[in-house]
């Protein structure tokens, strides 16, 4: 089977926008098998938290570090997912974490604008060769609280950021400014459609105030050469172990396994900086 790939014109829209959407970048198949695991998967619901936006409505969420053989590692370590990022970073690349996102009817939570490098900067990371790859579940729509991105940010360099409610957040007084001179889009996605967004672009998303989910899986990439001078788990700079574009439906209904390096927000006080949002 012929899978999309990431062009050098998505790699010039990404570097003039800070972001670029592939539609269908992976297939309705690959979705069910993805999505339809992870509905199941009892160690991810057991090792997913609540994250509190500053009203109190909460996005669930399970992260961990290092890819593993189940149908998420093989999301993030597909061979066309492996060259995207190599193109967008320029060299060879480490998954940093990945994160399966539940932003749920009713109750899904707002995530304060931010830049991912903002808290990721704390984390040791010197440069901001970072980037994550979202991957819509669900459809993504202005009414279940859908990504915003700030069209072009990622040129201010990294912001300030301080804490907002459970959240940190970027300093308001820039965002404001930017907001009157950049274009607020909304990332209305489709199942299979996957967001690649510059870690310092600034985004942010609103509640989920409707009766529909809002699942995304998002892993996050660094190049190998921006090691972090901190206590980060080694993925980060462990080239990704490729695999083939058809390793999603090969292994289909693999879940996570529980032995999988996850973050747990009670025993790690670093939390707040690692969330990258
Ligand atoms: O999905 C959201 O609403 C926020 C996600 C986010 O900020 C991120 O993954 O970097
Ligand atoms: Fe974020």
């Amino acid at each position: 089977m012929d899978y999309k790939q990431f062009t050098s014109a998505d790699k010039e829209a990404f570097d003039r926008d800070g972001y670029v959407i592939l539609k269908k970048f992976f297939s309705a198949e690959e979705v069910e098998a993805i999505y339809g695991t992870s509905r199941n998967d009892n160690i991810i619901s057991q090792k997913s938290f609540d994250f509190n936006d500053s009203k109190g409505m909460r996005t669930k969420l399970a992260l961990w570090y290092t890819p593993q053989d189940d149908v998420y590692g093989m999301y993030s370590r597909c061979q066309r997912m492996v060259r995207a990022v190599e193109m967008i970073l320029g060299g060879t690349v480490a998954h940093y974490h990945s994160k399966l996102m539940q932003k749920e009817p009713k109750v899904g939570g707002a995530w304060e604008w931010h830049q991912d490098y903002g808290y990721w900067y704390n984390n040791g990371f010197l440069f901001p060769d970072m980037v994550s790859v979202m991957l819509a579940l669900t459809s993504a729509t202005v009414e279940n609280g859908c990504l915003q991105v700030l069209k072009g940010s990622h040129k201010m360099g990294r912001i300030e950021h301080g804490i907002t409610g459970q959240q940190v957040g970027a300093s308001m007084e820039k965002v404001n400014e930017a907001l009157k001179r950049m274009e607020l889009v909304y990332v209305e996605l489709e199942p299979g459609d996957t967001l690649f967004f510059h870690c310092n672009v600034l985004h942010r998303s609103e509640a989920n105030l409707s009766e529909h989910s809002r699942w995304s899986l998002i892993s996050a990439y660094n190049l190998v050469s921006n090691r972090s001078y901190k206590d980060e788990p080694a993925s980060h700079y462990t080239p990704v172990s490729m695999v083939s574009d058809e390793a999603i439906l090969q292994v289909k209904t693999q879940g996570i396994a529980a032995s999988a390096d996850f973050l747990t927000p009670e025993v790690d006080n670093k939390f707040k900086e690692t969330i990258t949002q």
